[in-house]
């Protein structure tokens, strides 16, 4: 029997991949879809591309319509999600696919996002040590931000064995569909076409408390990381490049057997041959994670750079991903990994 379910926040950029998604997976049934300033629009005027749903209404975002559902989506800005999550039973699978749950650490929540802290959920990366098991069953998932996806993905593997000294330097650009869908200044076409440009410069970006809680969790105590985000012109896409010092008597032939061994059996994350690099148009539209690591011996640094769609395995896919394995399914259910490129 299929398994029903609502997806909160259905006109923005998140829940518009998300039900496409959720479209083609076998298991699933979709229900209630809402939205806030939206509600009462035809999907259709909103995401045309969602042909087989362009007849459906959005609802106003409220437990009462949310009800009746096994699995409910929360595709809000952060800080919507708690109030909406609080009043669904602890029975259905509430998957936030904003930043509420995912930080442990209650001062960085309050530091970063300047709301009280609502507490933690299983972390939906599962490709991260330990994650699978905390998922298995979970009725609460919190999926990861988009660049703590790919840089949590590109630097785990030099952690995990050992291999890094705990500092590392990452510098990602994304595509614009990062920053959603209402309309902001820096996103007018004409300041976006053309250029790229940095943000959040000097520690200030709020994926970075999410990046050192992943890699510390794995590494063999706290790791700094220095992160500057750029915005490229483009719709979709994040190349993250990483690098942290190696660990005296770190070869090249070691990082490569780290990275092999890491994702040898992982179905959704590719370590390319070598001289091969990611690219973001491979992973476009796919729940893929390119992978790529060199060692820099004369900087003695490690090198790790990852692409991934910001918006398949930075958000809906992997939020798809972990909902497979939260109620049992095989968790490559209903994804792809398959690019659309160029
Ligand atoms: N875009 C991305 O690449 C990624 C996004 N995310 C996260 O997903 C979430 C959604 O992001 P995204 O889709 O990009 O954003 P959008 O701005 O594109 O969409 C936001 C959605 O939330 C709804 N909404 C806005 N305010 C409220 C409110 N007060 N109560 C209920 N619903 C509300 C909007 O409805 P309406 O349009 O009707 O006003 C819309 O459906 C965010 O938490 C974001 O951080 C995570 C990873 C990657
Ligand atoms: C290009 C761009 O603006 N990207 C967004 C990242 C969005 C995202 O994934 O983050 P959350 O789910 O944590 O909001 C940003 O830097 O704020």
């Amino acid at each position: 029997m299929a398994v029903r379910a609502a997806v909160a926040g259905a006109s923005g950029y998140a829940g518009g991949e998300l039900l496409r998604l959720l479209l083609v997976h076998p298991e699933i049934e979709i229900g209630a879809l809402t939205g806030n300033s939206n509600a009462g629009q035809r999907l259709g005027a909103l995401q045309p591309h969602l042909l087989p749903l362009a007849d459906r209404v959005l609802q106003e975002t409220t437990a009462e319509v949310l009800a009746g559902h096994e699995v409910v989506f929360l595709a809000l800005p952060h800080g919507q999600s708690a109030a909406v999550a609080e009043q669904l039973g602890p029975e259905v699978l509430v998957v936030d696919m904003g930043a509420d749950f995912r930080l442990k650490d209650a001062a960085d929540w309050e530091r970063f996002y300047g709301s009280p802290h609502a507490g933690t959920w299983p972390y939906g990366l599962p490709e991260l040590p330990g994650a699978r098991a905390a998922l298995e069953g979970s009725r609460r998932i919190a999926v990861p931000g988009c660049y703590p996806t790919a840089v949590t993905l590109a630097l785990v593997p030099a952690y995990t064995a050992g291999l890094a000294e705990n500092e590392a330097v990452v510098v990602a650009a994304s595509g614009t569909s990062g920053a959603g869908k209402s309309p902001k200044t820096h996103l007018l076409g004409s300041e976006v076409m053309g250029s790229m440009s940095p943000y959040g410069v000097g520690g200030g970006h709020r994926h970075t408390p999410e990046m050192i809680q992943n890699l510390g969790a794995v590494a063999d105590g706290p790791v700094t990381v220095s992160f500057t985000p750029t915005l490229a012109p483009m719709s979709r896409g994040i190349l993250a490049t990483c690098s942290a010092r190696a660990k005296p008597g770190v070869t090249a032939e070691s990082v490569r057997a780290a990275y092999e061994k890491a994702y040898a059996d992982e179905p959704f994350v590719h370590l390319l041959p070598e001289g091969q690099w990611p690219a973001t148009a491979s992973v476009h539209g796919s729940n893929a994670v390119q992978v790529q690591v060199a060692y820099d011996a004369a900087a003695g640094r490690i090198i790790a750079i990852s692409a991934i769609d910001n918006l398949t395995k930075g958000t809906a896919g992997g939020a798809l991903q972990s909902m497979n394995i939260a109620l049992g399914l095989d968790e490559a259910t209903g994804l792809s990994t398959i690019g659309v490129a160029p």
